[in-house]
């Protein structure tokens, strides 16, 4: 038995959900910039869970209950209230909420799948008002009502600044939602495939992956990437820093990918939403600092930009606070989770990989008093 490395290369799973082939990302079949440049989220959301597009009225009755099903219990607020909330980060209290919203569902245990569905569309429904209620409270005001009749993207902007977003911020955040949606076998995905392969439920699986996302070297690099633009500050630094990171052989965030080697298609998307929305914002040098930190990677490197690089200036531009990047990650693969695990329950089989033992040949065991 011998190890690969991070699973590097390994098929372990089968799945009609999303593709990853010649760097080419679909989902359910559907080119992902097709669909950045034409579908909502909850279009997306429906594509993901029913391997299809919905026709009007069924997107109309997905829109309906995932708008009817965005209030939390109040457990939720009063949960965060009590958080050190200076010191926590919000995607240590999404893991948390999520986890205790499945405390408060009495089908949390109910395995089959018409109450999976209804899970489903109570957890992505939820998840916007948690992470946007996390950041009102943190700032010391109340969680805004969700608006039913604002589509999803709208809503969560809406539900975090308490005042309706502009078309063009919608459009931004509903690409955003969309390109984020689902990738394949990436490691939080698993992750929940992992663990509702015991047969544990939903809610296990969203905790679990959430758990996941939050590292640096996936979910978590989009954070990194703000941090790393505003720890250079302007452009005439952007060569010096970024000379100094490659020459100690430091990573760059938001640069590179186990899968794609040319590029990451949903990195354009956001590269256009960023130069828009810095010039909009007045701050058009943070996308002129992206484009000479990703020339200068991409040049010496060869490394291309993946998802997280461009999204980060796009966030801020939508006056979105920098720890909150990782959670509306969370926010937006949830419709993904969610469809893998739903694929992992109808065609089940305990995930247990075998290990390459390294460790030492057989011993004797020694009393205590021995050693
Ligand atoms: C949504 C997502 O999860 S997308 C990924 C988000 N993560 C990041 O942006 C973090 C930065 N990127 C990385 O750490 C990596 O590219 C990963 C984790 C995404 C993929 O990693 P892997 O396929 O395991 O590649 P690995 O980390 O082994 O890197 C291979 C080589 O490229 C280098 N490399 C990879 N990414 C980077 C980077 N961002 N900056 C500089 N060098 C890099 C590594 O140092 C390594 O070099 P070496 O062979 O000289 O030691
Ligand atoms: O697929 C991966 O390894 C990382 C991921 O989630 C993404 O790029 O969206």
């Amino acid at each position: 038995m011998t190890a690969t490395r991070g699973l590097e290369g390994i098929v372990a799973a089968e799945s009609k959900i999303s593709s990853i082939i010649d760097d080419t990302l679909t989902y359910v079949g559907y080119n992902i910039d097709d669909l950045a440049d034409n579908a909502t989220f909850e279009e997306v959301v429906y594509l993901l869970w029913h391997t299809r597009l919905p026709k009007e009225d069924e997107l109309a009755e997905l829109t309906k209950q995932l708008a009817e099903n965005a209030e939390v219990p109040q457990a939720i607020f009063d949960q965060f209230k009590s958080y050190p909330l200076q010191s926590v980060h919000p995607m240590a209290a999404l893991r948390t909420a999520v986890s205790l919203l499945g405390v408060f569902d009495e089908e949390a245990d109910d395995m089959s799948p018409e109450a999976n569905y209804r899970k489903a569309i109570r957890l992505q429904a939820k998840i916007a008002t948690v992470v946007t209620g996390f950041s009102r409270i943190r700032r010391g005001l109340e969680p805004v009502a969700p608006k039913p009749e604002l589509g999803y993207a709208a809503n969560f902007l809406y539900m975090l600044h308490g005042k309706e977003p502009q078309a063009i911020e919608v459009e931004a955040f509903n690409k955003a939602l969309v390109l984020h949606a689902d990738h394949e076998l990436n490691a939080s995905t698993f992750t929940a495939r992992v663990c509702v392969a015991t047969l544990s439920d939903v809610y296990s699986g969203i905790t679990a992956a959430i758990g996941a996302l939050k590292g640096p070297l996936h979910g978590g690099a989009n954070e990194q990437v703000m941090k790393m633009l505003s720890e250079i500050g302007s452009i005439d630094k952007v060569e010096s820093w970024v000379q100094n990171k490659l020459d100690n052989k430091e990573k760059i965030m938001g640069f590179g990918h186990r899968v794609y080697r040319k590029g990451d298609p949903r990195a354009k998307h956001l590269r256009v939403m960023s130069e828009k929305l810095t010039k909009l914002t007045g701050k058009p040098e943070l996308y002129d600092m992206s484009v000479k930190i990703h020339d200068m990677v991409v040049g010496q490197k060869g490394l291309p930009a993946n998802v997280d690089f461009f999204s980060a200036s796009v966030y801020d531009s939508l006056g979105i606070e920098h720890d909150l990047f990782t959670p509306i990650f969370a926010v937006s693969r949830t419709s993904g989770w969610v469809a893998h695990i739903l694929e992992q329950y109808a065609n089940n089989r305990l995930i247990r990989p075998r290990a390459e033992y390294v460790g030492p040949g057989m011993q004797k065991y020694v009393p205590i008093n021995e050693r």
